[in-house]
């Protein structure tokens, strides 16, 4: 599971990319200084993780990770070829969600490629050149589907939806925002992997002084927040150029940090847990004293596949999992106390894991 950061040149996706990885990913201020996409593991920040560290006396904490890739800025006419036109196109295509970053900060310091701070006008920048280029996918995919439609009633229903879809596209709306019920054209939509099909936050990128107030005297943001709204989109205040600050302290220094800016967690944290959300992935928690350990699942996978997340021989030879919520967990205090109170459940290869369920899996092979 990947997510993109996209956004004009120089808008700060690298400083923004390296606060999240702490790759040390090239950021300076010039436009286009990346040129080849740098991928990153993030890991995903979760409290439970300490608190059932504790409760076990573990020796090890492994968060899960999600990949964030750092992809080249985009100009007008990129889907023309313009700047890294291209490449910089089949880079998102390749990610299951975008953060898009936006710049909402002054500093006449710091060049815009369009020689003035608007935000709205800079994603209507980004949406349109992603827009042709899905436009672009379509007209491929039209003049396939003529020929078919002519004798093949599946390949004429198949051509109609490409119509509404360029249709809907062509009135400036992203492919997000359309809508059908019918199980083959979603099935038809997914498999066009369109740029604007897919999810997006927003990263406002404001100057450390917008902070405080979480960006609301901006009126960039508000603009944002607005279209955000409308769009179905979250929207996240940072200040790429902090974090990257913050990133490189260690946990007590970083606490002085926030608190002295009136911030409980950083921006970037929040980023990143929404966008673990964005892509669908609750975890569910392994503990014991060797080590307490987050695994990554989509919402809706069931015990099995769950459990060959850890080992395939677990989902092979699956027999039934233990399971108790975390909340239910901490109230008794420790694992022994929950079975007494008998909130430790037998589930079998049915069961829907939930986020923050803590399992132990039985198996068999
Ligand atoms: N919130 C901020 N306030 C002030 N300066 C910032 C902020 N965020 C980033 N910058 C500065 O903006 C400049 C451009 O940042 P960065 O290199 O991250 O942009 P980019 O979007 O990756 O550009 P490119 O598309 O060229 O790769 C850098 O000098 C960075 O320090
Ligand atoms: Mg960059």
């Amino acid at each position: 599971m990947k997510l993109g950061i996209v956004g004009l040149p120089n808008v700060g996706k690298s400083t923004l990319f390296n606060s999240l990885t702490k790759a040390g990913a090239e950021s300076a201020n010039y436009p286009f200084c990346t040129i080849d996409p740098n991928v990153g593991v993030v890991t995903v920040p979760d409290e439970r993780l300490n608190v059932l560290g504790e409760m076990y006396h573990t020796k090890k904490i492994i968060p899960a990770a999600i990949e964030f890739v750092d992809i080249a800025g985009l100009v007008k006419g990129a889907s023309k070829g313009e700047g890294l036109g291209n490449q910089f196109l089949a880079n998102i295509r390749e990610v299951d969600a975008i953060v898009h970053v936006v710049r909402c900060f002054e500093n006449t310091n710091i060049v815009h490629v369009d020689g003035s701070i608007d935000p709205m006008r800079d994603i209507e920048t980004i949406n349109l050149e992603l827009i042709f280029s899905d436009l672009e996918v379509l007209e491929r995919r039209i003049a396939k589907t003529v020929k078919l439609s002519r004798n093949d009633k599946t390949a004429a229903k198949e051509l109609d939806l490409l119509n509404r879809v360029k249709a809907h596209l062509e009135e400036n709306k992203l492919a997000k925002s359309f809508v059908t019920d019918d199980e083959d054209e979603q099935a038809w939509l997914a498999g066009y992997n369109l740029l604007t099909a897919k999810p997006v936050i927003f990263a406002a990128n404001v100057s450390e002084d917008d902070l405080a107030d979480d960006g609301a005297s901006n009126t960039g943001v508000q603009a944002v927040r607005e279209y955000a709204k409308e769009e179905d989109c979250e929207v996240f205040v940072v200040c790429a150029e902090i974090e990257e600050e913050i990133s490189q302290l260690d946990d007590d220094e970083k606490k002085m940090f926030l608190d002295d800016l009136g911030l409980e967690e950083s921006g970037l944290e929040k980023l990143i847990k929404a966008s673990y959300h964005l892509l669908g992935l609750i975890s569910y928690l392994t503990a014991g004293e060797p080590e307490v350990r987050a695994w990554t699942i989509t919402r809706g996978t069931k015990a099995p596949q769950a459990a060959g997340k850890i080992h395939s021989d677990f989902e092979r030879g699956f027999i039934r999992a233990e399971v108790v919520s975390y909340d239910d967990l901490i109230e008794c205090g420790s694992h022994a106390a929950a079975k007494e109170k008998g909130l430790i459940r037998l589930e079998g290869k049915d069961y829907v894991v939930q986020d923050g369920d803590i399992m132990l899996f039985r198996f068999n092979v």
